[in-house]
């Protein structure tokens, strides 16, 4: 952090000036007509670096301090006419450093004065956006009398996103300056403003029109009251229907939220802003903050921000890691099988303007995804403005479907992604392997299929790798990077820089039968039929696991997904169907528990939303919206007859325990076995590609918050009811941790002992 003379002034200046693709914006919120400050004016004298090179990882402690100091100093100093706060290496501020907010010390350090004081200031004080402006990096500029921004510039108060609200009195200033509508939308979600394509009623000037600005009268000449620029000192704008708004806002803002306490409490702030003077605003904005900061949300939600970069940095048992790892360029991709998975892998891809190629077996398959993909793309091109141009879907060039594996010849890299059949997936990479040139990478979507075995049909199985997209898989954020035994270091890394092209999140995890998430996903899915024979009913299990925070339960699930896919999967491992060898006992497969009720629906031809009966019954084959339905209950209960399984009430305790501990309890396992190289892995796994609510910060961080000997008591108590069912056994790793006193998940992983053999 240092105060900057008059040269550093003129040469930003200069640089803001000359450098193309910089114009002087209005803001649509945060800059309303005639406020356009210059700052090149000769007298400028004191610029305060508000961000250190890489975002704000500055002490808190010193950047306030040298920021009152700079303030204070410009005030007192008559030469200066005006101050510029501007951040350093293209970046305002990323806002406060989030790890302070676990430092019981950090806590007490408040933005707010500072901000206030930025305000007070009787010299004009402008904020200069370049890069990110976030959080109290935006809160500061909101103090500032005048805000410019580079029209790349993001800005945002994503508070919301880490379980806080804007706790520099941002909740008060905003809506003072953009109205509360806009206010409300932007710190109740936390959605970052990009400005590169104007949003409606913004002006971006070009240079000549800067100049021209500059030299007109929206200079405001020294000397000229500030009282107009002070924020706190506005009214919050008026709407003539302020309740009803309010109201329906707030109904809004509840059913978003998923039992999220964060955004109902941003709302509360904005609605004092609506109510209370500003001092009074600022008053409850600081009550609801230490609200929010003292809750175990802002905790799980923080702990999931730092998980998502941590994943990044992927490391194998085998030694190979990130850091050592290139990624090659990916200039064209194939995509094979035009299937659902297919369709929304395509999308994607053409989406991050990688040139695409897409494959289907034959014509009469192809015009069938063709057509699905274009309707994805279409409707992916209205949502964004100038969509449909810049995405090109029409260019051959861009997107090609063929029936001609000939066509491949020079991809970089191809995504198979037919049906999980082991057979057909090994036909296909043998045939990838002769056809493909040397240096390009094959890629298996599958959500299950040992990847060792699909590279064993090719001679290039070190430029195999699993990659698990999860359904829609346009939409879907998470990508499950899946390395098998010859997997090249080079693959993971390029397989992992397709992800972020993607704008997905890659998680990189070891080969085992449903790798990471859906290995964890089976005897959660387990549970919850076990609790059906035992005497519940699929709205009841949706109903607990729903107000937990899933967007949706694990009935409402497999109709959505459809259930013949696990019907399929069971049948191609001989746990149901005509493979099922003679004699076979009902209810037991290899000597464990196992229920045939899915299988049994799907014999009734039940295969969920797409034929309008599953677990539940909905208006029409493909319809929506899920109804309890009397026949199941019958049915249940007709099958709990002839199996004679006594039926007994099931409490809201029992079947979260059961589903989410035996889930928990796989994800220990995955761990011991080095599947997975963390807890933060899992976590991140399940929130973006499973539901599980962020605000709970991942399976296994809420493990930790549970308390792992609560876990293992529960486990070990179910497992003693139900001997026959392996994922209810304590897991190994589960129970020494538990023996070591319970450490706290960054240490679990210390108590592995694993052997290191480098590639
Ligand atoms: C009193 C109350 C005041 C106020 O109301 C509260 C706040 O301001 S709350 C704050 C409100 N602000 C936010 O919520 C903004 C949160 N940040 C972001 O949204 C993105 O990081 C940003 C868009 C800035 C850059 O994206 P990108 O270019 O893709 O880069 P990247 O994401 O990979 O990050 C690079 C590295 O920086 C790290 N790091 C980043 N920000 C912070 C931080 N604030 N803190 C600490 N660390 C932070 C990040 O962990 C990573 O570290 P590493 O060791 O290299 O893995």
């Amino acid at each position: 952090m240092s105060i900057h003379t008059h040269t550093h002034i003129y040469k930003l200046a200069s640089k803001l000036h000359v450098q193309s693709g910089y114009t002087v914006i209005f803001f649509k919120y945060l800059i309303c007509k005639n406020t356009i400050y210059t700052f090149i004016v000769p007298f400028l004298i004191s610029m305060l670096i508000l961000c250190q090179p890489h975002l704000l990882l500055v002490s808190v402690e010193i950047f306030l301090q040298a920021l009152e100091d700079g303030l204070k100093r410009a005030d007192a100093d008559p030469s200066v006419k005006a101050v510029m706060i501007c951040g350093e290496n293209g970046k305002f501020s990323a806002g406060a450093d989030i790890k302070g907010f676990s430092s019981p010390k950090r806590r007490g350090i408040a933005l707010g004065p500072i901000v206030s004081l930025i305000e007070r200031s009787e010299k004009p004080v402008v904020a200069a956006i370049e890069g990110v402006a976030l959080g109290g990096g935006l809160e500061v500029a909101l103090g500032c009398h005048y805000r410019i921004a580079h029209v790349k510039a993001r800005m945002g108060l994503p508070e919301v996103t880490i379980g806080l609200l804007p706790g520099a009195e941002g909740t008060q200033r905003l809506p003072r300056l953009v109205g509360v509508p806009a206010a409300l939308d932007m710190i109740t979600t936390g959605k970052v403003l990009c400005l590169v394509i104007p949003p409606k009623g913004v002006k971006i000037c070009s240079l000549p029109d800067v100049d021209a600005l500059f030299c007109n009268s929206i200079f405001l000449p020294p000397g000229q009251p500030l009282g107009p620029r002070r924020l706190s000192l506005k009214p919050v704008p008026k709407l003539p229907n302020m309740e009803a708004f309010l109201s329906e806002a707030l109904v809004k803002v509840k059913k978003q939220a998923h039992g999220c306490l964060a955004p109902e409490l941003c709302f509360q702030a904005v609605k004092a802003a609506t109510e209370q003077p500003f001092a009074d605003g600022v008053r409850r904005e600081q009550e609801l903050f230490n609200v929010l900061l003292t809750s175990g949300q802002a905790q799980a939600l923080q702990y999931a921000f730092f998980a998502e970069r941590a994943v990044q940095k992927w490391t194998t048992p085998s030694g190979a890691s990130w850091k050592s790892a290139s990624p090659q360029p990916i200039h064209k991709a194939a995509v094979i099988g035009l299937g659902t998975m297919g369709r929304g892998i395509v999308t994607s891809l053409v989406k991050a303007k990688i040139p695409v190629v897409a494959l289907e077996q034959d014509l009469e398959y192809l015009n069938m995804g063709r057509k699905a993909v274009m309707f994805l793309l279409e409707r992916e091109a209205m949502k964004m403005e100038q969509g449909a141009q810049t995405l090109d879907f029409h260019n051959p060039a861009r997107l090609q479907f063929t029936v001609d594996f000939d066509v491949l010849r020079d991809v970089d890299l191809v995504i198979e992604a037919v049906f999980e059949n082991m057979a057909l997936k090994k036909e296909i990479f043998h045939k990838l392997s002769r056809i493909c040139k040397p240096g390009a990478f094959l890629c298996t979507n599958t959500s299950a299929l040992n990847i060792n075995e699909i590279a064993s049909a090719t001679s290039r199985p070190q430029q195999v790798i699993g990659t698990h997209f999860f359904s829609p898989a346009h939409v879907m954020k998470l990508l499950e990077i899946i390395y098998g035994h010859h997997t090249s270091p080079t693959t993971i890394a390029t397989a992992m820089q397709l992800a972020k092209v993607l704008k997905k999140v890659g998680v990189v995890v070891g080969n085992c039968f449903g790798f990471a998430g859906n290995r964890m996903m089976f005897p959660y899915a387990q549970q919850a039929v076990f609790l059906l024979e035992e005497g519940s009913r699929p709205e009841a299990v949706d109903q607990v696991i729903e107000d937990f925070g899933f967007r949706i339960g694990p009935f409402r699930m497999s109709d959505l997904a459809g259930l013949d896919v696990g019907w399929r999967s069971r049948k191609g491992q001989g746990l149901t169907g005509p493979s099922l060898p003679p004699g076979t006992p009902a209810r037991q497969r290899h000597g464990h528990r196992y229920s045939p009720l899915p299988d049994l629906l799907c014999e009734n031809g039940r295969f969920g939303q797409k034929t309008g009966k599953g677990w539940y019954q909905y208006e029409k084959a493909g319809g929506r919206t899920a109804k309890p339905d009397p026949w199941l209950h019958s049915f249940l209960s007709q099958y709990r007859d002839t199996h004679r399984i006594k039926t007994r009430f099931i409490d809201q305790e029992e079947i979260l325990e059961r589903c989410l501990f035996s889930l928990i309890n796989e994800g220990f396992d995955i761990l011991a076995e080095g599947i997975a190289s963390g807890p933060e892995h899992l976590d991140v796994i399940y929130i973006n590609g499973y539901g599980w609510p962020k605000h709970r910060g991942g399976p296994m961080f809420y493990a930790s918050t549970v308390g792992l000997s609560r876990i293992l008591a529960k486990l070990q108590k179910y497992s003693e009811a139900h001997p026959d069912v392996p994922g209810l056994q304590p897991s190994a790793f589960l129970k020494k941790l538990v023996a070591m006193g319970n450490p706290p998940l960054k240490e679990w992983m210390s108590y592995l002992s694993r052997p290191n053999n480098k590639l």
